[in-house]
């Protein structure tokens, strides 16, 4: 049997009556380097969001390893009631590192703070050893001359930048990526996509979610296109840009304007 690092199972969200995803199924192996793409609202970063459960799923289950997150308290027909612990839900976190758009840097610490952050409060190192770690992965981003620089005085790429090192020093399993370029500067995406494509190079299994779909064709082992809250084509990059089984696909991929290969 293939060995999953993660595992998807029937999961939806709803927001009030608004279902968002509708039941996705998937199982990531390790190393695997994941793109999703879609048009807007399809449900991209909602799904992301669930994996770490920064949303609580409506219904669906997800395994790390093998073990399923949170303890199963209740059945009412199909629907379970399912509690995640603040432990449970820190543990999880610690596993699944998340970068974000906005990059969610804290405003009123350095650069080197903001890495040391984390490993000190969440994982109990040290200051020593954090501050170790957070030199090193600041150092693989190219920002070793940065580390008593405030974001506000950074471009919005280093900035970024910032973001990938905290969530690298953490050492997360899995390691996901909501739209990270959408709001650069066109002249900045370029330094943050090479920094994702080293980690990717470095073996690491990652999600992204991107509108960049030239990158997501050099950078994905696996494609997925979401639609209307469902996996609705999924396959290599050369299937999904070069061959799609489905004309909703094809079309999706023609639209996108910046796509170039
Ligand atoms: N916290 C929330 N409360 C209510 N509705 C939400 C919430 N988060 C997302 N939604 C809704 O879920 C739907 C999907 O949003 P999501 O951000 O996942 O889409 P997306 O595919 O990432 O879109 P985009 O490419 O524009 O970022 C949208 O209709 C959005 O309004």
């Amino acid at each position: 049997m293939k060995n999953h690092i993660l595992k998807v199972e029937g999961l939806t969200k709803s927001f009030g009556t608004n279902q968002v995803l509708k039941g996705i199924d998937l199982d990531i192996a390790p190393g695997e380097r994941i793109a999703i793409i879609g048009g807007s609202g399809s449900g991209k970063s909602t799904f992301l969001r669930c994996l770490n459960f920064m949303e609580t799923l409506t219904t669906g289950a997800i395994y790390l390893d093998g073990t399923r997150i949170g303890r199963v308290v209740g059945k009412d027909g199909d629907k379970e009631s399912v509690v995640y612990s603040p432990r449970t839900l820190c543990d999880v976190r610690k596993r699944v590192g998340m970068v974000f758009q906005q990059f969610n840097l804290f405003p009123h610490m350095s650069v080197l703070q903001n890495v040391m952050e984390g490993l000190v409060t969440v994982l109990g190192k040290s200051k020593g050893e954090a501050r170790q770690i957070a030199e090193a992965e600041l150092t693989k981003v190219a920002l070793h001359e940065k580390l008593d620089a405030f974001p506000s005085q950074l471009s919005g790429g280093q900035q970024q930048r910032v973001a990938i090192a905290r969530a690298i020093a953490m050492s997360p399993e899995i390691l996901l990526f909501d739209e990270p370029t959408s709001s650069l500067d066109p002249e900045l995406v370029g330094e943050v996509l090479r920094t994702i494509n080293t980690l990717g190079e470095e073996g690491r299994t990652m999600l992204l979610v991107t509108h960049e779909l030239g990158f997501a064709y050099r950078f994905a082992t696996r494609v997925l296109f979401l639609y209307d809250g469902k996996i609705h084509e999924q396959g290599t990059a050369e299937e999904i840009f070069k061959n799609p089984q489905s004309e909703r696909t094809r079309a999706f991929i023609a639209r996108s304007s910046e796509f170039s290969l």
